[in-house]
């Protein structure tokens, strides 16, 4: 690259900001007829797709990624699958984009509501997982936002070849190219600069852990919507139905180790630990699952389960590993939770009704479930079609993020010359 990668940055940025005008009158049809096409040149491209991604799995064997990462960046057939089938889904979504709602007369004569709009430019910042690059492309798209999309350098080349597809489909619907732009650089300054161009950019999506936490908090002068990390606990009160118990904690562990909705921690009940602890740690152990716990969970599960220090209530393993702690009240567990949680996902298990609903209103987390699976924080299993990722801020979209979370609303207001008097 010739020029700086601040150089380079501005004028992605320019660009965008010139797509984004361009994107926010497109029709419904256009949009998705950039979708469908996208899905059609995917299908055409597996055999390059495959072969671009052969050379980051090889760089990435060759660096030591541990295989839950090699997993997540593998573009196999099912993946470019389901990213085809993801374009497809978005395509059939309702757009929101100029959906007017609340229009009422006032007493002085004008009618006043609300318009649904896009956002404008948004940046995306996210892991090594190239299915994140379509599904935020295309959510994007159909939100009639422009977007410059960064993904982890060990996808570079896997990326580079979707974003191929994704502009073969702006092409075919007559889209500006730089509605979509991928950065080619896996310089981090790249980062730097997109969270530093407020002219160019409206909003900056970090999907990621503490380290792009701390620079985004440093150094952004972008409106920020984190997407943070997952200490997600579930606690199984003193009410617990002990297989819902077994069932949820099992799934909120095992279903997957490396998302940021699966459970780091799980909480018991003292009068409870002895019925759910044991048969809950056999399965544990039966799915190679490290065990720490407390003294009281280590009394009850014996020497196998290493004693958890003050970092593992704090930590975020995205792997086979599981911190337990026994609690004595939901207090207690509430209090954990509200100190030692990152406020993403957090379940009780219990059959008692007023604990559930202290629970729902104490837990400060933008999930908060009752006798289910933390898994479920997603937006495809929320209803939404599809999904950003989870926001774990307070502030314009908090849970998952779909294709409401990328707009906001302006007033409209309609006159027949109506002044103010
Ligand atoms: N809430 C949500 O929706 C989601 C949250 N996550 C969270 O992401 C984390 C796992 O993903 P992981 O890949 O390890 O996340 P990382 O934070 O390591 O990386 C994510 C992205 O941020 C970039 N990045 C990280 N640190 C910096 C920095 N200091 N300066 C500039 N760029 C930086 C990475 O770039 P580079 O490639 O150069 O390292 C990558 O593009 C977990 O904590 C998980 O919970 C993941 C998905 C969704
Ligand atoms: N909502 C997603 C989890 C978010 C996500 O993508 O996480 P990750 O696997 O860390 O990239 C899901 O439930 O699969």
């Amino acid at each position: 690259m010739t020029e700086s990668v601040l150089d380079y940055m501005t004028r992605l940025g320019r660009a965008a900001r010139e797509a984004s005008r361009v994107l926010a009158r497109a029709s419904t049809a256009q949009k998705n007829r950039a979708l469908q096409a996208a899905a059609e040149a995917l299908d055409a491209a597996r055999a390059e797709l495959v072969a671009a991604n052969e050379l980051d799995l090889a760089a990435g064997r060759d660096n030591g990624l541990e295989p839950a990462m090699l997993d997540r960046l593998a573009l196999t057939p099912k993946v470019i699958d389901s990213m085809i089938e993801g374009l497809r889904q978005v395509a059939t979504l309702p757009d929101p984009i100029g959906e007017i709602q609340g229009m009422r007369y006032l007493p002085s004569g004008i009618q006043v509501g609300k318009m649904r709009v896009p956002l404008g430019v948004i940046g995306i910042i996210y892991e090594s997982r190239p299915n994140v690059t379509i599904d935020a492309a295309s959510l994007c798209l159909k939100s009639g936002n422009a977007t410059i999309l960064r993904g982890g350098s060990e996808a570079i080349h896997s990326n580079q070849a979707i974003a191929r597809c994704i502009q073969a489909g702006l092409a075919e619907a007559g889209l500006p190219a730089s509605a979509v732009q991928v950065v080619e650089t896996t310089d981090r300054a790249a980062v730097g600069a997109l969270i530093t161009l407020p002219e160019f950019v409206d909003v900056i999506v970090p999907r990621g852990g503490k380290g792009l936490i701390e620079r985004i908090s440093r150094e952004a002068k972008v409106p920020v919507i984190k997407h943070l990390d997952g200490v997600c606990h579930v606690y199984v009160d003193v009410a617990a139905d002990i297989d819902k118990a077994i069932r949820v904690c099992d799934n909120a562990k095992t279903q997957r180790y490396s998302p940021c909705n699966t459970m780091e921690t799980l909480l018991v009940h003292a009068a409870i630990a002895a019925r759910v602890l044991p048969p809950l740690a056999a399965i544990y152990r039966d799915k190679g699952v490290e065990l720490r716990g407390d003294g009281q969970t280590r009394a009850l599960l014996g020497g196998d389960v290493l004693e958890a220090s003050e970092d593992d209530w704090y930590a975020e393993y995205n792997a086979p590993i599981l911190a337990i702690r026994v609690v004595d009240s939901l207090d207690a567990a509430i209090e954990h939770i509200n100190t030692y949680g990152s406020q993403h996902t957090d379940a009780i298990v219990t059959e008692n009704f007023s604990d559930a609903r202290r629970f729902l209103t104490e837990v400060d987390s933008s999930s908060v479930m009752v006798n289910a699976s933390t898994r479920f924080a997603d937006g495809f299993e929320y209803g939404l079609g599809a999904e950003i990722g989870i926001s774990t801020d307070k502030l314009h979209a908090r849970g998952p993020v779909g294709l409401d979370g990328l707009t906001s609303e302006k007033y409209v207001v309609f006159g027949d010359g109506h002044v103010r008097t």
